[in-house]
């Protein structure tokens, strides 16, 4: 099976808050909850990959990125690379703009949130940042 790239932002805000997505249920992994992002397209770098995803997701302008994490995960139907960044220099208040519900969640709260399977190690990681 293809290995699809995708390019994930943990954008975290000057509360230390972090914003969540909800996948529309119509979408692979649908209802469940992501970071922002979506697929690298030919010819693009990770980071111009989100910058523009997170334009066109949560109208959102990144300012920088750094990198976090790369998961490698195999869902029976599709297999993803995720390449996750931390993104805390944007300029905007985050906007839903493919009609998703958006959230901005302390780090304690995460554990709440129903998220894809592949995320459990984004989890794991970000408690050990200092949130
Ligand atoms: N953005 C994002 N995608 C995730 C996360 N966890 C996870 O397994 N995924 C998977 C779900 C999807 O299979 C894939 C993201 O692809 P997508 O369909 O949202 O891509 P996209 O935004 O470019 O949308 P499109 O090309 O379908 O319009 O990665 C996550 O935290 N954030
Ligand atoms: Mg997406």
């Amino acid at each position: 099976m293809k290995r699809i790239h995708v390019a994930v932002g943990i954008i975290i805000n000057r509360q230390q808050q972090i914003l969540l997505a909800k996948r529309h249920e119509h979408l692979h992994q649908g209802g469940k909850w992501e970071f922002p992002g979506g697929k690298v397209e030919i010819g693009e770098t990770i980071s111009q990959a989100l910058i523009r995803e997170l334009k066109e997701e949560v109208d959102l302008d990144v300012e920088s990125t750094e990198s976090f994490m790369d998961i490698s995960h195999n869902y029976p139907d599709k297999h993803v690379l995720l390449d996750i960044h931390l993104v805390k220099e944007f300029k905007g208040e985050g906007k839903g703009l493919e009609g998703q519900i958006i959230q901005w969640v302390n780090s304690e709260e995460l554990g709440s949130f129903d998220f894809p399977e592949a995320n459990l190690p984004i989890l794991e990681k970000i408690r050990q940042l200092d949130l």
